[in-house]
């Protein structure tokens, strides 16, 4: 599913309207929409409240998410609810559609309220008593901080009511800004977000989506090709594209018919890290899983994991020493790819050895964490014989790039992007939320994840289920979000369980046999 900015969005509205579809028929599909889900919550939430006894409350501001909102309560009106109607500015100096629809909202004897004639008690009594409050004071037309009575209203309704109740928002909560997912001094939170065509990058980047709840996308009459043509290939990674993509496996194969990886991490102190990249890559249906580690440390991964084959290597100080270098150019051949990175360590030693195999290699790499640390010439990766697929956090990403976390997180899409396309490689930019980019220009954001995966060795998961879906024969692209999804739903149904706090690394791989069985 495309992610569009509000740019992207005003273009596929325009192109439709211009072709001879009609504005308000736009308006009234979304406004159907808002309709339809807000029954669904209602039936869900007050299965034994009469429609006319629930309390329905539009928020309705004057540009076009409020038409929608005026619209959406004319609808519920004629399904029998008795929904009311705040106006953040006065009514009749509505335009266009948004004039039509207050036209249509009064002569089917909807009831309206203009803000500035409640009392601050009459206002927030009329909110704490609704079941549902429907927020279309301001969509994707905001520009600035918010200003004058929107702003007031949703002052009061964040300091001063007693208790919260549930909130729709159309199109996106008021104040989330559609282009960055920032929040325009303040914003309204709401349970569920019905958004119109396409995902508004504004959803699904932080903070901006802790203010969602459930989002829902509903159609309202633009073309998939219009949103196609006016998209820039950023796409929300959802269950449908895991089922989509989830690797074949064949009835008669082998052991080595899914995939040979080979992993090139640990080092003395640091035998977890290991661990819990090739399990992780066994638990997500590689065959056959090597550990090639320090020499040093062989002996005690070995007996930690049984289904592991170990590959001692020439090490220094318990660290994988550069000498090893032939050791590994001799074992690439016999897998189809080399995962680097957890657990190294940081050296010398390690620069060069990847210096190496950088230069001399020819699989597919996948490098995390001191693999990337280790990078100090980015020149290598242009030059890279093979394919490459980068799992960094922000501050990796800062050391590798320049570029501070704090701007980075702030442009999690364009940083990841430029980075991918400048170097030629897949990149896996972590963190909330993780944004997974192609050379060409294609990119995810995953919509899976929970706080709780912020801990010891989650990316080294994750780094095994790369592994894991590259050697089934994915694209590096896909095999890379498709990683990055199954990691988020196990690290989400091991916090269902355990709870985000108690959340540890070892939990997401309990849990992915979860998650695949949800794919089935
Ligand atoms: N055909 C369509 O375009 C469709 C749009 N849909 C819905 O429309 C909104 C986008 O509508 P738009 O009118 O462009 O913008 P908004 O309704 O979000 O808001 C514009 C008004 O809000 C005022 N404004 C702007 N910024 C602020 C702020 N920071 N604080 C307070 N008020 C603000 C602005 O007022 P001015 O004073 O600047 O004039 C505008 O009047 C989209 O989100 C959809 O919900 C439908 O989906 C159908 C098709
Ligand atoms: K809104």
């Amino acid at each position: 599913m495309e992610v569009l900015t509000p740019q992207m969005m005003a273009k596929c509205d325009r192109e439709t309207i211009d072709s001879g579809y009609p504005e308000i028929l736009l308006m009234e599909a979304a406004a159907y929409g808002v309709a339809r889900i807000a029954v669904e919550i209602l039936k869900k939430e007050f299965e034994f409240k009469a429609k006319a006894e629930l309390k329905l409350t539009f928020l309705v501001g004057k540009g076009n998410n409020g038409g929608d909102g005026l619209a959406a309560a004319r609808i519920l009106k004629n399904w029998g609810y008795q929904p009311e109607i705040i106006f953040s500015t006065e009514a009749e100096k509505l335009k266009g559609v948004n004039s039509k629809n207050y036209e249509l909202a009064s002569l089917n004897q909807v009831k309206y309220y203009h803000f500035s004639d409640l009392k601050e008690a009459q206002f927030l009594s009329k909110i704490e008593n609704s079941d549902l409050i429907i927020d279309a004071l301001l969509g994707t037309g905001i520009k600035g901080e918010l200003r004058g009575n929107i702003k007031n209203i949703i002052n009061l309704i964040n300091q001063k009511r007693q208790s919260k109740p549930l909130t729709l928002a159309v199109d996106i909560p008021s104040g989330v800004i559609g282009e960055n997912g920032r929040i325009a001094g303040e914003a309204l939170n709401a349970d569920y977000t019905v958004t119109m065509a396409a995902y508004k990058r504004g959803l699904l980047l932080y903070p901006g989506r802790d203010y969602c709840g459930q989002i829902k996308v509903v159609s309202i009459g633009i073309q998939p090709e219009t949103i196609e043509k006016n998209s820039d290939s950023l796409k929300a990674f959802k269950q449908q594209e895991a089922v989509r993509l989830k690797p074949d496996r064949i009835n008669n194969g082998h052991k080595g018919s899914f995939g040979k990886v080979a992993v090139l991490a640990g080092s003395r102190g640091m035998t977890g890290a290991p661990l819990l990249s090739t399990k992780a890559a066994l638990r997500s249906g590689s065959g056959l899983v090597y550990l090639l580690t320090a020499e040093e440390i062989e002996a005690q991964t070995s007996v930690q994991l049984e289904e592991v084959v170990g590959i001692p290597l020439v090490s220094k100080k318990g660290m994988v020493s550069a000498n090893s270098f032939p050791q590994i150019l001799q074992f690439s051949k016999k897998v189809d790819l080399l995962a680097a990175g957890p657990g190294l360590g940081r050296s010398s030693e390690i620069s060069d050895l990847m210096e190496k195999i950088l230069k001399e290699l020819e699989l597919p790499l996948i490098l995390d964490a001191d693999a990337i640390n280790a990078i100090k010439n980015l020149e290598l990766l242009k030059k890279y014989k093979g394919e490459l697929i980068l799992t960094p956090h922000p501050g990796e990403m800062s050391a590798l790039t320049g570029i501070s976390i704090e701007e980075i997180n702030n442009n999690r899409i364009e940083v990841a992007r430029d980075f991918a396309e400048e170097h030629g490689v897949n990149l896996i930019l972590k963190g909330a939320a993780t944004i997974t980019a192609a050379p060409d220009g294609r990119a995810y954001i995953n919509t899976s994840g929970c706080n709780g995966m912020a801990t010891a060795g989650s990316g080294d998961v994750l780094t095994g289920i790369v592994s894991a879906l590259k050697a089934q024969k994915m694209s590096c692209f896909e095999a890379a979000a498709l990683a990055v999804y199954l990691h988020g739903r196990a690290g989400e149904i091991a916090a269902a369980k355990t709870s985000n706090y108690a959340l540890i690394a070892s939990d997401i791989i309990d849990n992915l046999p979860q998650v695949w069985q949800s794919l089935e």
